[in-house]
This record gives C-alpha cells, structure tokens and sequence, in this order.
C-alpha cells in the first residue's frame, strides 16, 4: 500500500486550517492507506490486498469500540457509581482538591446507591450494554467480512464497568494489533464521555513502558453524527413509531410530536468548550429533516445529577409544557447512545411515560435505540473502513482539538515530545561520528575494525 501522510509527522505542534492547534503524536500516527479511484470490487481486493499481506495472513487489525459500562447486577451498582464518580471528567474538582476525588466519589456512590440499585431491579437487576455492545462488535466485524472482504478483531473497553478498557488493551497487545481503529460507541463527542476514555487511551499510550507497542499505528473517530447512514437509520426508526399512529389517535390528537431527549451535560461543560451541545443541535435538526411533512421537532435533556445547571430545557419541564399546550401524539427519542440502558429503559419508559401521561400526552410511543439495527450495523463497518483508508486523529490530537487536555498538560506533553526529539537528534549525530570514525580508521589503517578485534 501507499503511505501517505494526512498530517505531518516531523513537527509536534501544528495549526489546522482553522488555525486550531493541534498536537500531533507522530509515534501513534497510522499509515493511511490511500486508495485510488475504482469500481467497489476493485476497491474491495485493494482493501483486502493492502490490509492483509499474503505472507503474514493474519490481518492483525483491530477495532477498539469504547463505551459506559453498567452493572450487570444489584451488587454491581455501588461499585460502578464509584468509578464513575471518581472520574474527574464526570466530577471536576479544582486541583486544589484533587486528592479529595476518591472520598467523595465514595460519599456519592454510597449515598446514591439505593436509588441507583432501585432503578437497575426495576428492569430487571443490571444494565444490558455489555449485551447490546457485544452484539454490536460481533455484527460490525461480519459486515466488514461480508461487505468488505475485511477480517479484523474486535474488542470492547467499558470506562466504569467490566469489561475495562484497560483490559481491552492488553488483549490487543497479546494480539500484536498492528494497525487499531478507536471507535466510541457515542455518536456526539463529550468530554464526559467519549473524551473520558480517550484519555485514558492518551495516558495509557504516552507511558514510556505503555501496555501497547508503539510501533502500532492507532486512528481516532472521534464523533459520527452526522454521517448519512446514522442519521438515516435513527430517521427511519422514528418513521415507524410516527406510521403506527391509528386513525383514531390522529383524528383525535391531531400534529405528530417529535422530542429527541439527549443525556444532558452540566452547563460549565459548555462554557468550557465541550462540542456535545454543539453536535447534538446539529445531529437534531439533520434526522429532523427526514420527518414527513406536519410533524413538530423539539429538543431536550434528561438524566441530570445533583443540585447544578445542566443543559435546558430539561424533560421533565418539557413534557408537562407540551402536554398543556395540547400536545397528544408524542414520539421521545432517546438521541445520545446507541443502545438500551437504565436512561431510555427507567427514566424514559417508566418515568417520563407516567409524566407524560398525567401531563395530557396520552398517545406515547418511544423510538427504540438503534441496538442492531442493520443501516447502522453497516454504516458503522463502512466507518471502519474509511478510517483505515484515511486516518484522522490519534489519542492525543483527540483530545487536544475537543478540550479534554487543558493548557498546561499540553505543555507538559509538549516539553516531553520536544525532550524526546532532542535526544533522538543527539543519539542520531552520535552515530553519525561513530560511522564517519570508523570509516577513517579503517581507511588509515587499510584494516576492518572488526577485524581488529578478531571478528
Ligand atoms: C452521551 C451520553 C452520556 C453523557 C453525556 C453522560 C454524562 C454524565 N453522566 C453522569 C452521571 C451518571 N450517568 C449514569 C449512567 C449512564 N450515563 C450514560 C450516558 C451518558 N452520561 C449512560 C448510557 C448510562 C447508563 C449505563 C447503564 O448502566 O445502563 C449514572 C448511573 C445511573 C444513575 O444512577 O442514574 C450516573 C450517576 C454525569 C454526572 C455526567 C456528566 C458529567
Ligand atoms: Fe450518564
């Protein structure tokens, strides 16, 4: 294949044509593989050709699909809700008290716990997105064999719960992964979510003595909604919960509702450059443009904690507000996660039904979240596909360009780049000056060095 730089590899800090700052690490830089223009089945044996070397015959490239986590039964719940809340990306403290972290992720866990575990049992004890994730990893990997001539391994690093992430990677180093695409299983990027597990990845990736190897090449996707194949398979899930309106409940109920309900973030995300709200807006009114003709879309948040701003409107406002402004035929979707979990099977179908019952919404349907859906399932193995043709971003470029590393610790990862730089400089010119007196000793004493030496 034909290795062509997307981004240069010398330098450390680059702009974009944004004039954004951007940090490239070239070590974790992935070879794209480039592609010149032909019919699908061209394409197909080039892929295959330039992926999978005849004489290795292992393809060894791998696919990272990074998500939550959720207990998988009640006595899992305290111990997940303290990895989530000893997460400084969910629970930002100033660094003052950074130390303080682990005791109040403790303090929260315990006491939200009860709640929490009442939540889980009530659909039935544990979260099912290992389940939907698995699922998901094992029908994307078919459909780039069936559609792509493309054999790759799959993996799944959960940030909260098993299986970790960390466990995800060393199972990709016992597999010698040459070339891994890092795909989170969230379409809209948050700092709180996605750019979590990316840092753990930056962190883990940047050890000198790092689980993986720095000869493998690693691309980042790091948000996806608004790819055509996401937006149309969400577009036609709505289309069958709006087609199966009766008669009867439209001569009564009259307009078609839309409300696409996004995992809401605290507001001071937003002000510090998380593009979640950003993205969603944007996701919204992209799948709200394949509604059929009449139907109202509306936009709002749910599953807030604690006493601080999160994102509005917030659900809970908006039902009771649609319900007394004569609202009847409400479809809700759930819009920032792509499979099943407490939020769309507690908060949404039990919570937020009952409220929009008593609010006046009486004909309630709820758009399943996409699971297996197949234009998804596809569109997810073409996304694969075309970032190993074009690789984008790596970890750390990840991060940087959507504010999950601040100033300072770029600065730090600069120094150590430039530090690194320095001494691969020093060490080459060192063995520039071995060379070139080698070869003058040996040219004035018309001996090999070696043979010097008795070699
Ligand atoms: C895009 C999706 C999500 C964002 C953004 C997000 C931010 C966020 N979440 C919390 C607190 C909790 N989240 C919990 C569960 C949970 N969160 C998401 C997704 C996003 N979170 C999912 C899919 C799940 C469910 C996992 C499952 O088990 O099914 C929980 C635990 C459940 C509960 O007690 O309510 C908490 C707590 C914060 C604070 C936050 C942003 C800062
Ligand atoms: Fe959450």
């Amino acid at each position: 294949y034909i290795p062509v730089p997307l981004v240069p590899r010398s330098g450390i800090l680059k702009k974009n044509t944004n004039n954004e700052r951007l940090i490239i690490d070239k070590r974790c830089q992935m070879s794209p593989l480039q592609f010149t223009q032909s019919t699908s089945k061209q394409r197909k044996m080039e892929l295959k050709a330039a992926i999978i070397p005849e004489e290795i015959g292992d393809p060894k490239v791998g696919v990272l699909f990074l998500n939550l986590g959720g207990p998988e039964k009640s006595t899992d719940v305290e111990g997940f809700l303290y990895n989530l809340f000893a997460d400084p990306d969910i629970i930002r403290l100033p660094p003052l008290l950074s130390t303080l972290q682990k005791p109040i992720a403790l303090a929260i866990s315990k006491r939200r716990a009860p709640k929490s575990r009442a939540a889980y049992n009530s659909i039935g004890g544990g979260s099912p997105i290992v389940k939907y994730t698995t699922q998901q990893a094992n029908l994307i990997s078919a459909s780039l064999i069936k559609n792509h001539n493309l054999n790759v391994k799959t993996y799944i690093g959960m940030r909260y719960w098993y299986p970790f992430t960390d466990q995800a990677l060393k199972e990709i180093a016992e597999d010698d992964i040459q070339s891994l695409v890092i795909l989170p299983l969230y379409p809209q990027f948050s700092v709180s979510t996605s750019g979590s597990s990316l840092r753990l990845l930056q962190e883990e990736f940047s050890k000198e003595e790092s689980i993986v190897s720095k000869k493998m090449k690693h691309t980042v996707v790091d948000s996806w909604y608004n790819r055509p194949g996401y937006v149309k398979s969400v577009a036609d899930l709505i289309k069958i919960e709006l087609e199966s309106f009766t008669t009867e409940e439209l001569e009564s109920g009259g307009k078609r509702h839309v409300l696409f309900s996004a995992h809401g973030v605290p507001q001071s995300y937003i002000d510090n450059g998380d593009p979640y709200q950003e993205q969603i807006i944007e996701c919204v009114e992209k799948i709200g443009g394949e509604m059929p003709e009449g139907v109202e879309v509306h936009l709002s948040y749910q599953s807030r904690v604690g006493p601080i701003e999160w994102l509005r409107p917030y659900t809970d406002d908006v039902l009771p507000t649609l319900g007394s402004s004569g609202v009847k035929n409400l479809v809700v979707v759930p819009i920032s996660f792509v499979s099943e979990h407490i939020e769309t099977l507690e908060e949404i179908d039990i919570e937020y039904k009952e409220l929009a019952l008593e609010s006046g919404i009486t004909n309630w349907r709820r758009c399943p979240a996409l699971n297996t859906d197949e234009t998804f399932i596809n569109d997810m193995a073409d996304l694969v596909v075309e970032s190993l043709q074009s690789p984008t971003l790596t970890v750390t470029e990840a991060c940087v360009n959507n504010n999950c590393i601040d100033v300072k610790e770029i600065s730090q990862l600069i120094d150590a780049d430039k530090e690194a730089q320095v001494a691969e400089r020093i060490n080459g010119r060192f063995a520039m000056l071995g060379i070139v007196s080698t070869l003058m000793v040996e040219l004035a004493s018309g001996k090999s060095l070696l043979h010097m030496f008795g070699l």
